[in-house]
């Protein structure tokens, strides 16, 4: 669906010339919400940017639905890029506008007819939730509704494709949640192509079935979300993977425990999919003539499938921790040793 073929980006500053992105290639499925995460500078903006051709390419080559974007005239490229809808972290909307004169707006632009626009216009405020709020201008609504505005702008033209640009990055924690969801119901109902960009793990993993991680302009790492939580193999992306996955005190807990000397061992186990529902403390305690203390855990929860780990020190005789330790080894979750006795 989407092709990036060895595409570069050079900027040429006075301070000299800066590699923001640098031979990347990525393939889109049709239908697949596709992440890419990056701290700030790793070159995510213009990355994101150069698939509709707002930032055009160095070098390589950009391909929608077998067109080559880089090859087209300004004319041509008008015409492409209705096909692709983009939303920003600041909304870019049109203040002296109502919602309704907003969302209208690129149908004006593509020569759409009043009564084709009113009926378009109307059927987009339903789709995104915003009913009744029409005649309002955007200084009246709260960010969540602004960024509503934005996705129903962007889908008036029906793209194929919808560009997330930091689209949650503005927003509460709560509000975030709303506008992934409605992300998520309009993929699913339209089967549109989304490709966003963040820096959060928590957007990678509520909504998206793959994701890429860059770092210095380069992808460094990518695949299916459930298997990079699995095992992230490069230190960003661990970092990353813990943002969602560790609780911020886990480090703490495990340094205090150390420094206590206590006679056990701490384990980290990590649970993906159906592992993560079996009552697997229970069945040790049932099992072997240990003491188990759960000292913290979390499960998440990603499009493919959950995703766990959970911190436990077990006390006993070394022989019933070792078959207490292999028992859990066979049952497909992964163990970690991380304090011996
Ligand atoms: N128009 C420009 N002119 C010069 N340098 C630029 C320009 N746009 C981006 N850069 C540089 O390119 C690099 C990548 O920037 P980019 O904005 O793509 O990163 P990012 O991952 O999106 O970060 P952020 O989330 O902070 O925007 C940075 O070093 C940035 O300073």
């Amino acid at each position: 669906m989407i092709t990036l073929k060895n595409i570069k980006k050079v900027f040429y500053t006075k301070d000299g010339p800066v590699n923001a992105v640098n031979h990347v290639d990525l393939e889109i499925e049709k239908g697949e919400i596709f992440g890419v995460i990056g701290y700030s500078g790793a070159g995510k903006s213009t990355l994101i940017r150069m698939l509709n051709m707002l930032e055009r390419p160095t070098d390589g080559s950009v391909d929608i639905n077998g067109q080559a974007l880089t090859n087209l005239n300004s004319k041509d490229l008008r015409t492409a890029r209705q096909r692709i809808g983009m939303i920003f972290q600041h909304f870019n909307l049109l203040w002296s506008r109502t919602v309704k004169e907003n969302i209208a707006f690129p149908l004006e632009i593509a020569g759409v007819g009043k009564e084709e626009r009113d009926k378009r216009v109307n059927e987009l405020i339903e789709l995104v939730g915003l009913t009744g709020r029409g005649e309002s201008y955007p200084s009246q609504l709260s960010g969540g509704q602004k960024q509503r505005v934005g996705i129903a702008r962007s889908l008036a033209n029906n793209p194929d494709v919808l560009l997330c640009d930091e689209a949650t990055s503005a927003l509460d924690p709560k509000t975030t949640d709303s506008i992934l969801n409605l992300l998520v119901d309009i993929n699913q109902k339209l089967g549109l192509t989304i490709v966003l960009i963040t820096h959060e793990m928590h957007v990678i993993r509520k909504i998206c079935n793959r994701v890429a991680v860059m770092e210095d302009g380069k992808v460094v790492e990518q695949g299916p979300v459930l298997e990079v939580f699995k095992s992230p193999e490069k230190e960003i992306t661990q970092n990353f993977v813990k943002q969602v996955t560790e609780p911020e005190e886990t480090e703490e807990t495990i340094q205090h425990l150390i420094e206590k000397g206590d006679q056990h061992k701490v384990v980290k186990l990590t649970f993906v999919g159906g592992t993560a529902e079996r009552p697997l403390i229970s069945d040790l305690i049932r099992k072997f003539q240990v003491n188990v203390n759960i000292l913290q855990g979390k499960i998440s929860q990603t499009r493919d499938g959950a995703y766990g780990t959970l911190f436990i020190q077990v006390e006993g005789e070394a022989n019933e921790i070792e078959k207490a330790v292999s028992h859990v080894r066979q049952q497909e979750v992964e163990v970690e040793v991380i304090v011996h006795d």
